[in-house]
């Protein structure tokens, strides 16, 4: 069997006096060294490019998370400054990608920003600076230098019985948490899949999608071959973009 073609979202950061549309290694390394797919990053051109195109030619999609904010725009709230920073090219690439994916039934996995986008994507909204709302834990990853203590595991999560995450993990899992932004509308086409102590939501799943389409608000890619709940859901994703290379 051919090697499953996993396409990964892309971020335009300026360095170097040039525009780089580029992915962060530990979402790449997670799906090749534990889903067993091959990583491929599509370029942040919005609608200049034909998804069809690149999606005829690949088993399953990845939309990673983001220090940016999916520009408020998209889910007809206000931009502020303080929302920021945003990556629009981003926005405009991830969000038709995520929604075209659904539609052909292309496993889908998406982490922290990527749930975000999966919520806006079919008419949900978000929530900033969720550690500022009544009752809400505190989100953003420690004040420390290190990659390991960023991405610490410390919270728990309690996983929605009988849905696609449940089928890969139970109960109460621990996980690492990064961001500052929640899902604030849920959008109709999507089902909890697990919550935080204090309500957050932290997975989703597309009601009725035609295949493996899960976002979660942690961070799986991370600790991919060290911890358990982490690999079960990148290996889960692995067996269906092995799948769909069948299919394909
Ligand atoms: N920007 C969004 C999404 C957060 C996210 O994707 N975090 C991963 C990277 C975090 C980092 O490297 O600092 C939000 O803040 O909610």
């Amino acid at each position: 069997m051919t090697t499953p073609v996993v396409l990964f979202t892309s971020d335009a950061r300026d360095f170097d006096g040039y525009t780089w549309h580029s992915a962060p290694t530990t979402y790449l390394e997670a799906v090749l060294d534990v889903s067993g797919g091959l990583p491929v990053i599509l370029s942040a051109f919005g609608p200049r490019l034909d998804l069809d195109a690149v999606l005829d030619r690949v088993d399953g999609v990845v939309a990673t998370g983001s220090k940016t904010n999916v520009h408020p725009s998209h889910y007809g709230v206000a931009a502020t400054e303080a929302m920021g920073p945003y990556d629009e090219v981003r926005d405009a690439t991830s969000l038709p990608l995520i929604r075209r994916t659904i539609e052909r039934g292309i496993p889908l996995l998406c982490i922290c920003r990527g749930l975000q986008e999966l919520n806006v994507a079919l008419g949900g909204s978000l929530a900033s600076d969720v550690q500022e709302l009544p009752g809400r834990m505190d989100h953003r990853h420690p004040d420390v230098a290190d990659m390991d203590g960023k991405f610490a595991i410390r919270h728990g999560v309690t996983i929605a019985a009988g849905g696609c995450l449940g089928r890969i993990v139970e109960g109460e899992i621990q996980v690492n948490s990064l961001h500052r932004q929640a899902v604030a509308r849920l959008s109709d086409r999507l089902a909890v899949e697990a919550t935080a102590p204090d309500g957050t939501i932290e997975a989703v799943s597309v009601k009725g999608a035609p295949g493996f389409t899960l976002g979660v608000q942690w961070h799986p890619e991370y600790w991919g071959a060290a911890d358990g709940p982490s690999k079960a859901i990148l290996e889960a994703f692995g067996a269906a973009i092995a799948a769909e290379a069948a299919r394909r």
